[in-house]
């Protein structure tokens, strides 16, 4: 028996619902302005092969910055670590995802770490392949590997979207081109981003790749490695360092999950061990990470003590009083 279960899922789905009207959907990507609100889905993959589900399902989210972590794992294996972190480091900055700020501040330039927009953009930079096409085609190939799911393509919608209106992607890689971290033609890379970032899928498919997470890398059915343990290892490292942008040191302390958040809402998270998590909820907080699935991750966290910092099972009320 599945230590989780479906109607107290659907119960902790409907407690954090009511949190949506403090969230906000992201339109600065204009096609991601039509998302409900107050859609709230969640998925549960356990190594067993189960699945325990709230919410509709069904609902394919676009990966965002979820797909940084993703294309982390991808270029760590082109190219190994040295390579890869001769081009981004490996600390937080405490700064806003798509911040061009500190960028000045390193010498010589390099982006603080693979999950800030511009280290992501030097990671897709990395993605080896002789096209925009052939590049894309082995980030899907590896996506669909994790997610067991050969269905899985990008949204044209919202890629086009994106790459009409991210102009503050282009400076970040044309700073990154002025100080010799990346070497190609910025409108290519930003093809290529944008698709990426545009990857779609549900909740299911998120909560199976974070199960491959939890589980070092394997595939949860046929136990085949599908990354090297510690390309595994570093991936979950930069979640619980990064994964949440700049909240993820209050992420760490209330739900100590490594987890990736995207401005679509998904979320992707791996328990060690225990199971992968995917959430749809596109009520974002001021900071760009699901309002609604923070909640329900608290709630989840607490009740089945899941932070990877230890801790035990909190039976007092997280949610208290309905406020922001
Ligand atoms: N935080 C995010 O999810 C950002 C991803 C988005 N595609 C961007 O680059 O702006």
């Amino acid at each position: 028996m599945n230590v989780y279960n479906q109607e107290e899922l659907a119960r902790f789905v409907e407690e954090a619902k009511q949190y949506a009207r403090y969230g906000k959907v992201a339109d600065y990507i204009p096609a991601l302005g039509k998302a409900n609100p107050s859609e709230l889905s969640i998925a549960i993959y356990t190594p067993d092969d189960e699945v325990v589900s709230a919410g509709d399902v069904t609902v394919k989210v676009t990966l965002q910055s979820i797909s940084k972590i993703l294309a982390l794992a991808l270029v760590l294996m082109d190219h190994g670590e040295d390579d890869v972190f001769r081009k981004v480091g490996m600390e937080p900055t405490g700064d806003p995802f798509n911040s061009i700020a500190k960028l000045e501040e390193v010498q010589p330039a390099k982006p603080l770490n693979p999950m800030i927009n511009a280290g992501a953009l030097a990671v897709t930079h990395m993605i080896r392949g002789r096209s925009v096409e052939e590049r894309l085609g082995r980030l899907l190939a590896f996506v669909r590997r994790l997610a067991g799911n050969e269905q899985i393509t990008y949204s044209k919608e919202v890629a086009q979207s994106e790459f009409e209106t991210a102009f503050l992607n282009r400076s970040l890689c044309y700073f990154l081109k002025q100080h010799g971290i990346i070497d190609e033609d910025v409108e290519e890379l930003m093809d290529l981003y944008t698709k990426q970032c545009a990857i779609e899928m549900t909740c299911i498919d998120l909560a199976r790749i974070g199960l491959v997470f939890a589980l070092d890398g394997r595939d949860p059915h046929s136990g085949e490695p599908l990354m090297p343990l510690d390309v595994a290892r570093i991936c979950k490292t930069f979640m619980v360092t990064c994964g949440m942008y700049n909240a993820s040191g209050e992420f760490a302390i209330k739900i100590g999950i490594p987890a990736k958040s995207g401005v679509s809402g998904g979320i992707l998270a791996a328990v060690p061990g225990r199971c992968g998590i995917g959430i749809f909820g596109p009520a974002l907080d001021e900071k760009g990470n699901s309002l609604t699935g923070i909640k329900l991750l608290e709630r989840l966290s607490k009740t089945y003590s899941l932070s990877i910092f230890g801790g035990g099972n909190d039976s007092e009320n997280i949610y208290g009083p309905v406020s922001p």
